[in-house]
C-alpha cells in the first residue's frame, strides 16, 4: 500500500472575503523534491502555512504522515520542518545559540541538544560559522541557517516557501545544493514562482494559480505539456512558402525572412520527413530544421490563462 507523507484535502482559505485559496487537493506518497509553482499571489504562502500549521485554514484539511492539521497540530507538527518566507532567525543569537534554541523549541531532550546541533550546522556547512552572530552572516549563510533550523528534529517533511528568494546566482546554486542534499533522505517541498528554480531543483511540480491546482506531474511531464505544433527550416534555395505548404502534414508554412521559414504541422513526423524527402529531390539546400519545444515559461503562461479562463 501507498504511504501518504502529505494530504491535502479540499483545502481553501480566505482572509477576508476574497477566497485565497479554493479546494486545493493533492497528495504526495513518494520522498522527493516537490515544487509548488505560481505566480506571484497564487496562493503559495497560504497553502504552505496552513500545511505546516502556522495559518488556520477556512476549510478542508491537511494530513501530515495521516495525522490531521486541524484535529491534532502537535502531532503533525512534529513531523514537519518549516523555512517561511521571512526566516524566523535571531540576529543577536551565534548561529549556535540559535540551533540551540529551536532544539529545544522541537522538544529535542537535553542530552541530546549538543549532539543535534553539531550535526545540522555540519550538513548545512555552517559548522565554521558556529561562533559568529547570525545578523553578521551574508544571506546565503543565514539561509543556510534557516534550513538548518527546519531540519534539526529530523522531520520527515520539509517545506520551504521561497528559499533562493533574495539571494544572489552563487549564493542560489549553493542553496539548490544544500536542498537536493537534504532531500536525498526526506520530502521537501519548495515554492517559486521561478520556472528555472523547480527545473534546476525538482522532482516533481504541483502548480496554482488564482488559488486552485491547475497542474500535477513531473518536471518531464510539465515541459511536455503543450505539445510542440512549429518546425523551424533553414532552406539555402530559397523556394516558395507555397511549396511547403502542399507537403503531407503540413497545415501551414510561412517565409520568416531570408532562408528561414515557420511550418505548422499536424503530424511532426511525416512533416519532417516530407522535408527532408523533399528538399533532397528538388535541391532546396536543407541547412537546418528544428522543431519547436515548448518552454517552462510557454507552459506557465499557458496553464495561467487557462485557469483564468475556467
Ligand atoms: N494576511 C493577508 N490578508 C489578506 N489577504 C492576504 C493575506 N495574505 C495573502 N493574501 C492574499 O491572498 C492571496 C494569496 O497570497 P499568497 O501570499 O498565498 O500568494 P503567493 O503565491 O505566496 O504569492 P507570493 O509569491 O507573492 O508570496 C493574494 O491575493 C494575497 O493578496
Amino acid at each position: 500500500m501507498e504511504k501518504s507523507i502529505v494530504k491535502v484535502e479540499h483545502l481553501s482559505h480566505r482572509y477576508s472575503v476574497q477566497w485565497a485559496i479554493r479546494d486545493i487537493n493533492f497528495e504526495i506518497t513518494e520522498n522527493g523534491i516537490y515544487g509548488l509553482l505560481g505566480s506571484n499571489g497564487a496562493g503559495k504562502s497560504t497553502t504552505m502555512n496552513i500545511m505546516c500549521g502556522v495559518l488556520k485554514q477556512t476549510e478542508g484539511d491537511v494530513y501530515i504522515k495521516g495525522v490531521s492539521m486541524r484535529d491534532n497540530p502537535v502531532e503533525a507538527k512534529k513531523h514537519i520542518g518549516f523555512l517561511p518566507q521571512k526566516p524566523p532567525l535571531y540576529g543577536d543569537l551565534t548561529v549556535e545559540e540559535f540551533l540551540a534554541f529551536t532544539a529545544n523549541i522541537r522538544r529535542i531532550p537535553e542530552d541530546e541538544v549538543a549532539g543535534a546541533v553539531k550535526s545540522v550546522m555540519e550538513r548545512c556547512g555552517v559548522g565554521h560559522f558556529r561562533k559568529r552572530l547570525i545578523r553578521n552572516l551574508s544571506g546565503g549563510y543565514q539561509q543556510r541557517v534557516g534550513i538548518a533550523q527546519a531540519i534539526i528534529h529530523n522531520p520527515a517533511f520539509v517545506v520551504l516557501d521561497e528559499p533562493t528568494n533574495g539571494l544572489d546566482p552563487n549564493q542560489i546554486i549553493e542553496i539548490r545544493h544544500l536542498i537536493k542534499e537534504i532531500g536525498e533522505d526526506r520530502t521537501v517541498i519548495l515554492s517559486t514562482h521561478i520556472l528555472s528554480e523547480v527545473q534546476a531543483t525538482c522532482d516533481y511540480i504541483r502548480m496554482i494559480e488564482e488559488g486552485q491546482v491547475v497542474f500535477s506531474g513531473t518536471v518531464e511531464e510539465f515541459d511536455n505539456y503543450i505539445v510542440p505544433s512549429t518546425i523551424f527550416v533553414t532552406l539555402a534555395s530559397m523556394p516558395s512558402a507555397e511549396e511547403l505548404k502542399v507537403l503531407p502534414g503540413v497545415v501551414d508554412a510561412e517565409n520568416t525572412g531570408g532562408m528561414n521559414y515557420r511550418v505548422n504541422f499536424s503530424d511532426s513526423r511525416e512533416a519532417i520527413t516530407k522535408i527532408v524527402e523533399t528538399s533532397v529531390a528538388r535541391n532546396w539546400q536543407l541547412l537546418e530544421i528544428r522543431a519547436e519545444k515548448s518552454s517552462m515559461d510557454n507552459v506557465f503562461a499557458e496553464l495561467s490563462a487557462k485557469s483564468k479562463k475556467h
